[in-house]
């Protein structure tokens, strides 16, 4: 049953330790005290706006809708969006054909593992099994998504309705990614085409995540602390679980809004804003009896496109505070880093003179 001996045809999941109906979570899950989840008493710091976004197209409500985004992006670097013109259907048949796909034999899903990062459809478990790092109770599907022409073929055909479904949902996060950029550039005074190629030939990745109910779940997380590298992430979730950490250093549970997709920060955005606007770090959190999915899609500028702070926001009371970086540099870090122990932002912070 551990994981580092374990072949890849008897590897043992999350997923199918639930099945097995395990009472205890093997040694590999159990996290040093200071890094489990911490006991639901603790008060809530911070509240996560929940922005209505059909009042961009209004007139009189518009000022206002962009200033609550540019507040929720400077003081957390995360905020709910509703009415945001996904429809409920295509989300709902998104998440049910995840949930097929995690139904399926082991044997089955057994066929896209792979631990290596570069690969553009893969599936398995924790971080990374190939070093000697403690796991987390998630199994998940990641492929790359856009341009949705290039990727699809490569994505799973089991389900057969897979690639339909998600393919509708990947099309319509897309566009409102798109609404998300223009407005979170107009919240910084920049242009509302900025970075136009950059997002045009960007990437987008699919992660589907699948977080079974956990025998002990205090002990363990279903994702560590991290913060996405990207520009924006948008998350469709079924139930809570999602912990951000707030300008506190304390962790707030984003709740569950039915019909509400999460948006985080990532790496890119915090680096091109110059530290304006922050990339959230987040976990997630698993609970005793009921699972969980979500599916998150993490947008990147342009991959091999160097980007940095927009120089709009540099002069010499701002002056630049990152470094230059390219999405495979991102790739190629967390290839070879644990990064339970240190955060890629990091790497790009300038010294202050
Ligand atoms: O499922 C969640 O709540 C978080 C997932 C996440 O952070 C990720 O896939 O990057
Ligand atoms: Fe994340």
């Amino acid at each position: 049953m551990e994981g580092k001996g374990d072949s890849v045809s008897s590897f043992t999941s999350a997923v199918s330790l639930d099945q097995l109906g395990v009472s205890f979570i093997p040694q590999r899950y159990v996290l040093p005290p200071s890094q489990r989840p911490c006991p639901q008493d603790v008060p809530i710091s911070t509240t996560l706006p929940i922005i209505d976004m059909s009042n961009l197209g209004n007139q009189s409500l518009m000022s206002t809708t962009i200033d609550q985004i540019r507040i929720a992006c400077k003081e957390i670097g995360c905020f709910q969006v509703i009415k945001h013109g996904i429809d409920i259907s295509v989300m709902d048949e998104a998440l049910e054909v995840a949930a097929e796909f995690f139904n399926l034999s082991n044997e089955e899903k057994m066929r896209l593992f792979s631990e290596d990062v570069h690969k553009p459809v893969r599936y398995g478990t924790s971080l990374n099994q190939a070093r000697d790092e403690v796991y987390c109770w998630r199994d998940f599907i990641k492929h790359y998504s856009h341009p949705i022409s290039d990727w699809i073929r490569m994505w799973p055909s089991n389900p057969s309705t897979y690639r339909e479904k998600m393919g509708k949902y990947v099309k319509a996060v897309q566009v409102l990614q798109n609404q998300l950029l223009e407005t979170i550039f107009k919240s910084l005074v920049l242009n509302p085409d900025y970075l136009h190629e950059e997002i045009n030939g960007g990437s987008q990745t699919l992660a589907v995540n699948c977080y079974p109910a956990c025998p002990q779940p205090a002990l363990t997380l279903g994702i560590h602390p991290h913060s996405d590298y990207g520009s924006i992430t948008l998350l469709l979730q079924t139930r809570s679980g999602l912990e951000i950490k707030d300008k506190n250093n304390n962790w707030v549970p984003v709740p569950y809004v039915e019909g509400a997709l999460v948006v985080q920060l990532g790496d890119q955005m915090e680096v091109m804003s110059n530290g304006q606007h922050k990339s959230v770090i987040h976990r997630a959190t698993v609970k005793g009896a009921e699972k969980r999915f979500s599916i998150v899609s993490l947008h990147s500028f342009a991959m091999d496109r160097k980007m940095g702070p927009a120089l709009e926001l540099v002069d010499e009371q701002n002056p630049k505070s990152y470094r230059e970086f390219c999405f495979r540099e991102f790739l190629d870090f967390i290839s070879t880093n644990d990064i339970t122990k240190g955060r890629f932002l990091d790497t790009l912070k300038m010294k202050k003179p």
